[in-house]
């Protein structure tokens, strides 16, 4: 177990395969009587929650392996496993995971003895996949190696590409599923690495491919994850794919409806293997989930969260918030990589165009007071191909919003993402969480003696990710930092720590009893006399309370 945390609470238990909890969940039901007036009632629920502490030997397939950002992942893990260093002109660089959460960021754990906050690696919480025995793979429709993929995508300094070009040139992609009707046709001339045949054998032929990579590779379990071209959004209609009988009927009777990613899904799904979708497609069509839950295997997405979008999440988020109306969204951008080459077609735009105009939805809806029932900020997504900047996007926001008395603010924002540096970590990132999630189970003890996994739309992934999906009957959240804590809590959860909740009233209250003990304050000194610790404030005082 490489998690470096112990909790001591009657409440944890480190069994020899798993950590097993007794967590009281606490929430609030509203029932909105008339007018406005609320009858809340809060509720706790008696749970038990297990996580399997093996972490698996994972296998990571990726659609579109050959693209800047699968390519990118690739030289990151290579760059990371080997620790290397290379040059450049402004000194020397090392491998790192900047961008990923579970890599390079921190969870408050609680409070230390004076007071001080203390932070712990996100990985540290739970035993969790180490990037660097992931076995990576995956199909690209170009048959490009991936070091020569890694040269072509122009996203990494040489001095790294020089040192993984080696290891990364022996990387083939395999065959994959092309349909031209479903990306741009300027995509076409990438296209020689293409599995012939009828849509069911391709199928088919897909799911031989991830049971002969499990077996070369010698993986517990494998994840595919499509970061392949923006598709067009698929029709959903009865007879089609509303149901999972309808698509395999569809699939079976070859319908040109049927998309390449959705093939891949339904592959994945059928080999229980998780599939996340890193792109903006209607992949999961009704028939797709439907399939998820009947094989009980995770599906996420969509679309990846990366900079432009990100940063729109935290902002309205703020603004909303902060009783501040935001008007006019104006989201601009310029890419000059192969995505903005494939988003230049109409089709593929608009999907990327609906993925980042929902994003503001909830937040909007959270506000009925600056907020009619109907009532929307403008909202206008650009997006336009200009192949010099290459995968540099550049992002130009302008949000304008009301204030009081009929004042206006306005943010202007010019962001420079480097789109695949930003994306391979929340690649990454949806790997390891979602490997995670696979050996977490709750018991409702209330309700039932069997432990249950998260649903199948695994929607705490929705961080990572633009256009969340999630259970059906449950709310889209984008606030990243709504989406971030959700995260941190079901992992305090796990080891049998309560939510953040930044109350800190042992800081704001007397908590203590005033006549015997201080509260212990980050201002304060705290040194050790005959081995109490001994406050000083002043006056002298023992920590067992006894005044000197
Ligand atoms: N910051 C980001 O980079 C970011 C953020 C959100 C979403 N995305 C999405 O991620 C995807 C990948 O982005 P990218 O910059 O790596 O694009 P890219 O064009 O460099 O890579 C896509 C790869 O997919 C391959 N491909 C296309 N159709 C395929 C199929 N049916 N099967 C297998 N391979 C196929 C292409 O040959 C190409 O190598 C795009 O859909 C993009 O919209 C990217
Ligand atoms: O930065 P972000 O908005 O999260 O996401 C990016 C978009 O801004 C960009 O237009 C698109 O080409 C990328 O695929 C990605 O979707």
């Amino acid at each position: 177990m490489n998690s470096e945390l112990k909790v001591l609470s009657p409440n944890v238990k480190y069994l020899d395969d798993s950590i097993e909890v007794d967590y009281s969940y606490q929430t609030t039901k509203v029932q909105n009587v008339s007018g406005g007036n609320y009858v809340v009632k809060p509720e706790t629920k008696t749970l038990k929650i297990r996580t399997d502490i093996k972490v698996p030997k994972l296998g990571l397939m990726l659609v579109g392996w050959g693209g800047n950002n699968g390519s990118t992942l690739t030289a990151a893990l290579e760059a990371n496993r080997k620790s290397l260093e290379w040059r450049t002109k402004t000194g020397i660089q090392k491998a790192n995971w900047y961008g990923s959460i579970t890599q390079s960021s921190t969870v408050l754990l609680g409070s230390s003895d004076n007071g001080e906050d203390v932070y712990i690696p996100m990985n540290k919480i739970l035993p969790m996949v180490n990037p660097n025995d992931i076995v990576i793979g995956g199909w690209d429709i170009s048959s490009m190696n991936i070091g020569d993929a890694m040269i072509r995508a122009q996203v990494l300094d040489v001095g790294l590409q020089d040192l993984v070009y080696k290891k990364l040139s022996q990387l083939n992609p395999k065959p994959s599923i092309y349909d031209s009707d479903f990306i741009a046709a300027n995509q076409s001339d990438r296209a020689d690495n293409l599995i012939k045949g009828s849509r069911y054998e391709q199928y088919q032929q897909i799911i031989k491919d991830i049971r002969d990579f499990k077996t070369t590779n010698n993986v517990d379990s494998v994840i595919v994850l499509w970061t392949a071209n923006t598709e067009r959004f698929s029709d959903v209609k009865t007879g089609l794919n509303l149901t999972m009988n309808e698509l395999m009927e569809s699939l079976k009777e070859n319908k040109s409806e049927i998309s390449p990613s959705t093939i891949f899904a339904m592959a994945a799904i059928a080999e229980k293997c998780t599939y996340i979708n890193g792109s903006p497609q209607n992949t999961f069509v009704p028939g797709v989930i439907e399939m998820a839950e009947h094989y009980g295997t995770f599906i996420a997405g969509d679309d990846f969260k990366s900079g432009q979008t990100k940063l729109k999440s935290v902002l309205v988020d703020f603004l909303v918030s902060a009783g501040i109306k935001p008007v006019s969204i104006v989201s601009y951008n310029h890419l000059g990589n192969n995505d903005g080459k494939n988003l230049s077609a109409p089709q593929q735009f608009r999907s990327k165009e609906i993925s980042k105009s929902n994003v503001v939805d909830d937040m909007v809806a959270s506000n009925r007071i600056l907020y009619e029932e109907k009532e929307h900020p403008d909202h206008c997504v650009v997006i336009k191909y200009v192949p010099y900047v290459g995968d540099s996007k550049r992002a130009m926001d302008e949000y304008t919003s009301e204030i009081m008395l009929g004042g206006h603010n306005t943010l202007i924002i010019h962001n420079t993402c480097e789109d695949s540096l930003l994306a391979s970590p929340l690649i990454l990132d949806l790997v390891i969480l979602g490997e995670l999630c696979s050996r977490i189970q709750i018991k409702n003890c209330n309700e039932s003696d069997e432990f249950v996994p998260f649903k199948p739309v695994l929607s705490l992934l929705s961080y990572l990710c633009k256009a969340p999906l999630v259970p059906q009957g449950t709310p889209v959240v984008n606030s990243l930092f709504r989406q971030r804590a959700a995260i941190e809590n079901i992992l305090r959860a796990c080891v049998g720590l309560a939510p953040i909740s930044n109350m800190a009233l042992e800081q704001r209250f007397n908590l203590c009893n005033s006549e015997t003990m201080e509260p212990p304050t980050k201002r304060q000194k705290s040194d050790n006399l005959n081995g109490n610790s001994v406050l000083t404030n002043g006056k002298h005082i023992h920590t067992n309370g006894a005044k000197k």
